[in-house]
């Protein structure tokens, strides 16, 4: 029946869930039925208003438009974008953003409400960054909500709608949004060389100036120690979001979403600490490997209480299981470890 219940647009829209983000998309799948086919639409509008942003070719009133509209077109079946660049990776998932409008219109009503709250709300904060610089820490604090606090904000209040997390979540807005915050300052901190690279600037000016006159000097060996002094600045205003973390992980109920939420943290946590004093991110990007980041939540971050560290004794399973020589096989493994939760 389950099988039956899926659409062939729903299909279209795990396969590109499954192309643009292979691991984060393997954990989606994992989450309880009445929640998944809501994060995969969300994930997959977020994923089309990014691929907007990041668009550097297209004029700049034009994409304030689109990005400031773009929660509107959920509305309009058979709406699609195919004005992106040739180089946008994600360009495909607009051209056919019609799959997307027609499961988003299948979701019950809350759902599609906060998606499209959340949806405007982004493209507004994207708009604004389109035009302005993150100068100070408070501008890189208030891009970073834009881009992903609003994304922990948004999937609180449709874990509360699912009616697998009790209501109160949703009203912890400030520990929501350093979820996001945590996530999106740790990518912005580990992806400095290729943005550099890229020309993308999210590193804030007012950080990066006190410590070298040029942002090119952040990646020129001739600056190292300025470069690390800053990685370093940075690195210990991105932990300050760690409490927060913890505290939220430490409110969730449902196992599947405590999932769904804790390795995405874990690996930032594992990344921060892989970047906290390290030269090579000046000159590369630096990756961890998943159990190493589960094993750093246990031993250095994990709180005293059992059930948290007994949470993640079964993500660490999971996580090892899931390098398993078949998915088929440690998915089946991944439930049934749950079963042991209580
Ligand atoms: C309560 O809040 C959350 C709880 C669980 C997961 C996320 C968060 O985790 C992924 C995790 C993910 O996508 N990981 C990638 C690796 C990477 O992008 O570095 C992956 O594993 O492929 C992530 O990075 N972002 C993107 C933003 C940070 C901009 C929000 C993201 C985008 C859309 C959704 Cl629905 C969710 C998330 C949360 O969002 C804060």
């Amino acid at each position: 029946i389950q099988k039956l219940k899926c659409s062939s647009e729903l299909i279209r829209c795990y396969q590109y869930l499954e192309q643009t983000s292979r691991s984060f998309a393997a954990v989606i799948q994992e989450l309880h039925p009445e929640l998944k086919d809501v994060i995969c639409i969300y994930y997959l509008v977020l994923r089309g208003l990014d691929t907007v942003e990041d668009d550097m070719t297209l004029e700049i009133k034009y994409k304030k438009e689109v990005l400031e509209t773009f929660y509107e077109k959920l509305y309009i079946r058979g709406w699609s974008f195919a004005d992106s660049g040739p180089n946008e990776e994600d360009a495909p998932l607009l051209i056919e953003f019609d799959v997307v409008i027609t499961e988003f219109l299948n979701l019950k009503k809350e759902y599609q409400d906060v998606i499209a709250k959340i949806t405007r709300e982004m493209g507004m904060g994207m708009s604004k960054y389109t035009t302005k610089k993150v100068n100070t820490v408070e501008d890189w604090n208030e891009y970073c909500h834009y881009v992903a606090g609003l994304v922990g904000i948004g999937l609180s209040q449709l874990f509360v709608a699912s009616g697998l997390e009790p209501s109160g979540i949703e009203k912890l807005e400030a520990l929501s949004n350093s979820m996001g915050l945590f996530l999106q300052k740790t990518n912005i901190i580990r992806d400095v060389f290729e943005d550099v690279i890229d020309d993308r600037r999210f590193w804030p000016i007012e950080v990066w100036s006190k410590h070298v006159n040029l942002v090119g000097d952040l990646i020129n060996d001739k600056y190292l120690t300025q470069g690390v002094n800053c990685l370093n600045e940075l690195c210990l205003n991105a932990i300050e979001h760690i409490p927060d973390v913890l505290d939220y992980l430490s409110q969730i109920h449902d196992r599947t979403i405590f999932s769904f939420c804790a390795i995405p943290q874990t690996m930032a946590i594992a990344t921060i600490t892989l970047c906290l004093n390290n030269p090579k991110v000046m000159s590369e990007n630096v990756k961890i490997r998943k159990t190493e980041a589960i094993r750093v939540m246990k031993q250095k971050i994990a709180p005293t209480d059992a059930v948290f560290l007994k949470k993640l004794d079964i993500l660490e399973k999971n996580v090892q299981l899931k390098t398993g020589p078949s998915m088929a096989n440690s998915k089946y493994e991944y439930v049934r470890g749950f079963e042991t939760f209580e």
